[in-house]
């Protein structure tokens, strides 16, 4: 068969055009189906229900399995827990002899890897700096034997280049022991291979040595010349190449802007999440935090474990012994609830590969140094496929930062490629940072388009639907996210046009390569591509820095604390104008200048809702008095369960709405209300408070971070009533509008001094002060 040269799939730009065709591998396949094959193909089936469990293959993992037992060459380029590590562990578990050389960038992940295999019951070792000698000594033992006793054997790159090592190899090799090698993570190839880990340019030796082996490459981040670049370096020829789509649908991609990078609320605003989810499942959540230093993970983590969150830094400052038992707790099931750990902060060494299926949030509390680092960590997220959320901290200061720090490693970088006299480090990682700007900043196109459009996914804008079904805060709330994007300060980026995708000759969709060469002409696969679609340009944002304006205020964060003086509710009275509303403040709030509700200057931290005409749809047939017309603060609402099907989202967030409208309004009537909260704080509120009043003290805007807390509380509390008292009980839309109006109405009894008694009296109370207890309990919660 002809040797396919990647150049045969990239145009001269070397960039790629992913389309995809689920067509005739059958048809189209070298395997000669003879019966050995059939049986181990049977085999690795029964492997994959018996051993891993699964009751069947996930994406394309059949294919890429069947020919590697076929024995090709095989590159998988698929997204973040996609499962490619069963596409190598299962046909090397598969082997009635030999061993799979798998070649892994990180002691972590091979300890992860192994750890899991060894439970599974499939033998395996690995061979690191961190192997007992006594161990090391089985190995080598068994190696010389020329048949070792283990399937897999995992090594870094650096091993494989030693002569010793490749030595022993030689001995397995004759010995007809060697059967695959695999490489995972294969982008360190690319990423690494130049300058900072050379070993991994070495694998391609590999080739020249043991030609007959095949060799398998797999990464969840190549874009177009990365997957060129390792193709080349390894050697590859004549391979299978299984691309999936890079989208992940189930991950909810936010970003939020801060003009300054004002540490103290941004912890306690990422606390106040944390605490938040919890509240809403009933249960603990697990999850990551990702810092650049370790600094920052270790006031982080210390500042969660402050507020009562089982919460551990893992950085490579922590002593071996403690990460390892970190990462333990945390993949602990149920995290604290049954003696773990529930929230990670970690630098990047935390990454590559780790599999928990439970994590339902990744939150970057600074940018990361690259598009394919960010990609790679919100892949830690929802791997057992339920809905989870990936929440970026973006702000220029914080980007400034990292361009420097990127800019001055290429410089060092360049200067050591000198002083050794070798090509020089490729501009990539700058590029690849330019580019993670971009998709912060932009508020236009969907979050997952933009990431699946880096990756080289040539994707129709038309098709949104079949990527983001309102994942992502761009699709979810447009108008909210370019709003918040004005806290950015002045104009930083400087449009300019670019290619949205390379001219293209590959296509994906297809459980093989389907190569066009320079011709137009298909060389193996299928005949239609899927997305035809000629290039297109598209406008996105160039970064340039320069002078812009100075921080307002961050985003507030909605400790209950802050119920404390000055309390006021912080809504708008229906009265003032649209334009500029001041809350007036109390006689109480002697320090709080008056609070600004500014509509459209730019800067303004402080955002104006659109009125919300969903109101009047929701609310017909509900006195007219019932719910206010005011504008809301504005606020995320997530609500429970939001891919029920019984209720329309449109018109659970409505509800929401109203409810919050409501108790705002009784709070506005008697604003003593809040009095009777106050009492409900609890020790580590009032420290929140101290904190809160070192931010006052330089923030002039420091009213709003008093403010906000009560609107985040009245916020959850209205969350949570309509999930509770209303969703969970309604199986129809009509059953649920009809009781929304009977909760708008009874909530309407809060001005009252009846609920908020513990002996309510009459029953008219009781919806009330059901209210009153979740706004208490909430309250509690910092
Ligand atoms: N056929 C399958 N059916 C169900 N779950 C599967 C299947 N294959 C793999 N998984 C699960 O998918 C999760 C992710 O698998 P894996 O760690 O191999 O992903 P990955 O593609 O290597 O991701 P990453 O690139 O992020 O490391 C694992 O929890 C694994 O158990």
């Amino acid at each position: 068969m002809p040797s396919k040269s990647t150049e045969d799939f990239f145009d001269a730009t070397g960039d790629v055009d992913i389309g995809l065709s689920d067509t005739n591998w059958s048809a189209t396949s070298p395997i000669s189906v003879n019966t050995e094959l059939r049986i181990r193909i049977k085999d690795c089936h029964r492997i994959l229900t018996t051993t891993f469990g699964h009751s069947d293959y996930k994406g394309k993992q059949k294919g890429i399995i069947e020919a590697a037992v076929a024995g090709r060459d095989v590159f998988v380029l698929a997204p973040t827990g996609m499962g490619k590590s069963l596409c190598f562990q299962i046909p090397a578990a598969a082997d009635k002899s030999g061993m799979t050389l798998v070649i892994s960038p990180l002691l972590a992940l091979m300890e992860n890897q192994t750890d899991g295999l060894r439970r599974k019951g499939v033998p395996v070792a690995s061979l690191s700096s961190e192997t007992p000698a006594n161990e090391k000594q089985e190995i080598h033992r068994a190696l010389m034997s020329g048949q070792p006793d283990f399937r897999l054997l995992y090594i870094t790159p650096e091993r494989l280049a030693s002569p010793e090592f490749v030595k022993l190899l030689r001995i397995v090799y004759r010995a007809r022991g060697l059967n695959r090698l695999v490489i995972d993570e294969a982008h360190c190839i690319s990423e690494w291979g130049h300058d900072f880990r050379i070993d991994y340019r070495r694998i391609g030796m590999f080739r020249e040595k043991f030609p007959d082996v095949p060799v398998m490459a797999l990464t969840a981040t190549a874009t177009s010349s990365v997957l060129n670049d390792i193709i080349r370096s390894l050697r590859m020829s004549d391979h299978d190449l299984f691309i999936h789509p890079f989208n992940r649908s189930n991950l909810f991609y936010e970003v939020r802007y801060a003009s300054s990078s004002d540490e103290l609320t941004k912890m306690a605003e990422i606390c106040d999440y944390i605490c938040g989810l919890h509240r809403k499942r009933g249960k603990v959540s697990c999850g990551i935090i990702y810092c650049r230093t370790k600094n920052t993970c270790n006031s982080m983590s210390g500042y969660l474990r402050c507020k009562g969150l089982s919460a551990r830094p893992y950085h490579r400052g922590v002593t071996p012994g403690t990460l390892a038992k970190t990462l333990k707790e945390w993949s602990t099931p149920g995290g604290s609830e049954n003696g773990g750990i529930d929230v990670v902060v970690a630098t990047i060494a935390f990454g590559l590969g780790i599999d928990n299926g439970d994590v339902r949030y990744i939150i970057h509390y600074d940018i990361p140094k690259s598009f394919e680092g960010y990609y790679q960590e919100t892949g830690r997220a929802g791997r057992n496929g339920a809905p989870s959320k990936c929440i970026l901290y973006y702000s220029r200061d914080d980007l400034s930062q990292v361009q420097r720090w990127v800019a001055d490693s290429l410089r060092d970088r360049v200067q050591t490629a000198e002083d050794f006299q070798c090509s020089g480090p490729s501009q990539r990682s700058v590029s690849s940072l330019e580019k993670l700007a971009l998709y912060a900043e932009n508020t236009d196109i969907c979050r997952h388009i933009s990431i699946c459009r880096y990756f080289g996914e040539d994707i129709d804008e038309r098709d949104v639907k079949g990527y983001c079904d309102m994942m992502c805060d761009v699709c979810k709330y447009p108008d909210k996210t370019r709003k918040r994007k004005e806290k950015l300060g002045g104009p930083l980026l400087e449009s300019r046009t670019i290619q949205s995708r390379p001219p293209t000759n590959v296509m994906m969709n297809g459980t093989r390569s389907n190569v066009l060469n320079e011709n137009g002409k298909r060389t193996i696969g299928s005949t239609t591509s899927i997305n035809p679609q000629p290039v297109s340009s598209i406008t996105v944002k160039k970064l340039k820095i320069t002078e812009y304006s100075k921080p307002l205020v961050t985003k507030p964060h909605n400790s209950a604390a802050s119920l404390l003086k000055p309390f006021k509710a912080p809504f708008l009275k229906r009265e003032k104008s649209t334009t500029e509303i001041v809350a007036a403040s109390s006689s109480t709030d002697m320090e709080t200048p008056p609070l600004r509700w500014s509509e459209s200057k730019s800067g303004s931290s402080v955002s104006r809702l659109e009125p919300d005409s969903a109101e009047e749809r929701i609310n017909d047939g509900i006195a007219s008095s019932a719910v206010p017309n005011f504008m809301l603060p504005d606020i995320d609402i997530e609500l429970e369960e939001p891919s029920s099907g019984k209720v329309p989202f449109t018109m659970r967030h409505d509800a929401v709405n109203s409810i919050r409208r409501t108790i705002h309004r009784m709070f506005m009537e008697r604003e003593e209300l809040w009095d009777r909260l106050k009492n409900t704080l609890n020790v580590s509120a009032r420290y929140v408070i101290l904190s809160l009043h070192s931010i006052w003290s330089t923030n002039p805007n420091r009213l709003w971070v008093f403010r906000s807390p009560s609107a985040h509380l009245i916020a959850s509390t209205a969350t949570e009533i309509e999930f509770v008292s209303i969703f969970c009980f309604s199986s129809t839309p009509e059953g649920y509008q009809e009781r929304l109006k009977k909760k708008i109405v009874a909530l309407g009894l809060l001005k009252n001094e009846q609920p908020w008694k513990d002996d309510i009296g009459q029953e008219s109370y009781e919806d009330a002060h059901e209210a009153v207890e979740i706004l208490r309990r909430l309250s509690r919660c910092t």
